[in-house]
């Protein structure tokens, strides 16, 4: 190490040679007591400032009593660690923004302090704002919530300029303001301001917000804007006010940054460049915030309806489950599905789908607690949680939940109001599960218990219901297996003429014969392969089977002409069933009005464009089109009309009672009527007695099916019943 001297110790100043530099210094020196008295002062200073014996006298912006707080040695060390930018008065006239700085003295008996004062110039401004903007931003990219933000933004301001109150205030949806942040306004001041609507004369931020023009008022005192609010504002000491709208997008102002002063006065030029940085690092929180919280709506909300999804539902049940574990509360978990959602969809657009979803979610919605949730798992499924809710109310909440979808639904650019309903699956906490998982399952199990009841109702879950769903599981799995190993059958129940019972034709009528359960009802069977997804198999197999069971028939010299056969809705949507029936009739070498296809009402309804293509391709080829159980639903004449329909049934429950009910007579004459009026054939279904055969032939029918005629029977069977004849 090398060994340095120490330097050769200097004479110390003479008091006189340290006052002298100090008064040449280039920069302004100013000693105050604790009363705010300047007792000493530079040259420096001296040449611009206005001759005074106080603070204020020479910085107007802060009044004796702000200047006296910040001189107090033993007042709020904070303050005294700041740099303030403020006006001083010059003794040429006008004013001049000065950069101040706190020196406190080691002597504490005279309780001086120095001040020291540098012209502000441009780039002392530009630094303190651009330290502002660095550290607003930053705090706005850490992911500070906009309050806390708002806060660090007007403390800096306030700190800058120690003259003004600042203050944020967010403009919400409706027009009304709340308080963001304003730590230095009293708080009573800002409470009396949380919920005010914004208007043409609300004080300067109610003003601004409204206009989207910002407003100045000098004197809070004598503005009629400040009419309503002065008596409030002056209370506090307010004085002026001067408020900057906060564009969210062009059309809407999300906040208001307001600068107060304790005077009636104008802004600063240095107060005008802070707002319009403020005006800047508010909108960008502004709009960060809104992001975040949109993003938060994405993962946590339904973008249709607004309502929590399955994430927010499933995280709020589990906060929930544990309470009601250590309380012993009861719950319930309905689950509920709009009855024929797809329908709506696909026949008035998804526009009106959307619709239906959102004023069922408010009707729904309507009907809870603040303490229930209401979510939207995704399509037509809606699911409440009900915490603390027994058994019985929550059957009296399904009640009005159906209620409550009950009224027409008006649709935007829909003449019609559209009626719809629902089913409603219920589990209940404790009994039918512990976790949110177990709950939702059995609570789906009920609901399609409630499908099965005819729907627009609610079903409980039961444990018997789970046993119900095995069994169907396993039917559905051994029809799959039936399927594909060939063990179905089809049975034929023949058409006749009642003039003089001539065979017309024959409808194909599917049969399972299952191992355990024996003969499966087709009414049981082929409603599940429609929901498993089977169904088209099925029908396309019957279809197959009908053809080629026809083509035997001729070979044999059968005297049977035709066949007719089931087609499900789903068939026409998703297969192409005209390019089916030609490629059999090709293979089969069989006629094109040999074959009959019946589909029910609710296909017709649909008219969806696939399946209207696809009627009006089979018709040109010549393959009768037939309306099964014609009466049971809508019965439309307008669709009768626009498609191509050869015929009609009329279904067997209008059969059933035709000789002692007048009803029936007259509803069966009606179709007859229409069938005639059209040019359609009417095939009466279920006729068992010869009572019912009279009454139709009366009524103007001409071709009937039903157990008086024959059974549906197997092929060999129908041809022995053919020879018998
Ligand atoms: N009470 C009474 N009933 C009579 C009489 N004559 C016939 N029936 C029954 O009435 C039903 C007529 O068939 P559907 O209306 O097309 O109604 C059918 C049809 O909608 C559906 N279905 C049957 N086979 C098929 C098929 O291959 N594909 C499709 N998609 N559906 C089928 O299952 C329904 C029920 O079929 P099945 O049980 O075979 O019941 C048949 C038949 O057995 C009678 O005099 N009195």
């Amino acid at each position: 190490m090398p060994d340095h001297a120490a330097p050769p110790a200097l004479p110390p100043l003479a008091p006189q040679q340290l006052f002298d530099s100090l008064d040449q210094a280039s920069l302004g020196l100013i000693w105050v007591d604790e009363s705010a008295t300047i007792r000493h002062s530079n040259h420096y200073f001296r040449q611009f400032s206005v001759a005074a014996d106080y603070l204020h006298e020479c910085f107007q912006d802060l009044s004796l009593e702000r200047w006296q707080t910040l001189m107090r040695q033993d007042g709020p060390p904070e303050l005294r660690q700041q740099t303030l930018l403020l006006q001083l008065t010059l003794a040429e006239g006008g004013q001049r923004s000065f950069e101040l700085q706190f020196q406190s003295l080691p002597d504490a008996e005279s309780k001086l302090t120095l001040m020291l004062l540098r012209p502000m110039d441009e780039r002392i401004e530009r630094e303190a704002v651009s330290a502002l903007q660095h550290d607003v931003l930053e705090a706005v990219a850490l992911g500070r919530p906009l309050p806390v933000v708002m806060d660090l933004l007007c403390r800096r301001v306030e700190a800058l300029a120690p003259d003004v109150i600042c203050s944020v205030l967010a403009v919400d949806e409706a027009g009304l303001l709340h308080p963001l942040a304003a730590p230095s306004l009293p708080s009573n001041f800002s409470a009396a301001l949380d919920g005010l609507a914004i208007g043409p004369s609300v004080g300067s931020c109610g003003t601004a917000a409204f206009r989207g023009q910002a407003v100045q008022v000098t004197d809070i005192a004598n503005d009629p804007l400040w009419a309503d609010y002065r008596a409030l504002a002056l209370s506090f000491g307010l004085g002026a006010c001067w408020s900057t709208p906060i564009f969210l997008n062009p059309q809407r102002v999300g906040a208001t940054f307001a600068l107060y002063y304790r005077e009636a006065r104008v802004a600063a030029d240095f107060h005008r460049r802070m707002v319009e940085a403020c005006e800047q690092l508010c909108t960008v929180a502004l709009k960060h915030d809104e992001h975040l919280r949109q993003i938060e709506r994405l993962a946590y909300f339904d973008g249709v309806t607004g309502l929590p999804n399955r994430t927010l539902f499933a995280d709020r049940v589990r906060q929930g489950l544990p309470l009601a574990g250590r309380t012993g509360a009861p719950a319930a978990l309905l689950l509920l599905d709009l009855d024929r959602f797809k329908t709506v969809n696909d026949t008035l657009g998804h526009a009106s789908g959307d619709e239906v979803l959102r004023q069922a979610a408010l009707r729904l919605s309507a009907c809870l607690r603040e303490a229930d949730t209401l979510a939207r798992f995704g399509g037509d499924e809606f699911v409440a949680w009900l915490p603390g809710c027994s058994a019985s109310y929550a059957m009296q909440v399904a009640a009005k939940l159906l209620a409550s979808l009950e009224l027409p639904l008006e649709l935007t650019g829909q003449d019609a109001p559209l009626l719809i309903s629902a089913s409603i699956g219920v589990s209940c906490y404790p009994d039918d599960g512990h976790e949110l998982d177990k709950l939702l399952k059995h609570a789906d199990i009920a609901m399609y218990e409630a499908k099965r009841a005819g729907r627009n109702c609610a079903r409980f879950y039961l444990p018997a219901m789970n046993q119900a769903l095995d069994t169907r599981m396993a039917l559905e799995s051994a029809l799959r297996l039936a399927l594909s190993s060939n063990s179905l059958a089809l049975h034929y129940q023949p058409k006749v003429r009642l003039s003089d019972g001539a065979l017309v034709g024959a409808e194909a009528l599917l049969r399972w014969w299952h191992p355990q359960h024996g003969q499966v009802p087709p009414d049981t069977f082929i409603p599940m392969a429609e929901e498993c997804g089977l169904v088209n198999a099925l029908d396309a197999w019957v279809l197959e089977a009908a053809c080629a069971q026809l083509a035997s028939w001729r070979e044999q010299g059968v005297a049977i002409q035709a066949v007719a056969v089931n087609v499900s809705p789903t068939r026409f949507q998703q297969d192409d069933v005209a390019a089916h029936v030609h490629s059999l009739l090709q293979k089969h070498d069989l006629r094109a009005e040999q074959i009959t296809l019946e589909m029910t009402e609710r296909l017709l309804l649909e008219h969806e464009t696939r399946t209207v293509d696809q009627l009006n391709q089979l018709h040109s080829m010549g393959v009768r089109l037939s309306i099964d159980d014609f009466g049971t639903g809508y019965s439309s004449l307008s669709y009768l009309k626009r498609l191509p329909v050869s015929e009609l049934k009329l279904d067997k429950s209008f059969v059933r009672d035709l000789e002692t009910d007048a009803d029936d007579r007259a509803l069966s004459s009606a179709v007859i009527g229409i069938g005639r009026a059209l040019g359609l054939a009417v095939v009466a279904e279920g006729v068992e007695t010869e009572g019912q055969r009279r009454v139709l032939i009366e009524a103007g029918c001409e071709i009937a099916q039903g157990y008086f005629f024959a059974r549906p029977q197997s092929a060999q069977d129908l041809q022995a019943w053919l020879k018998l004849r």
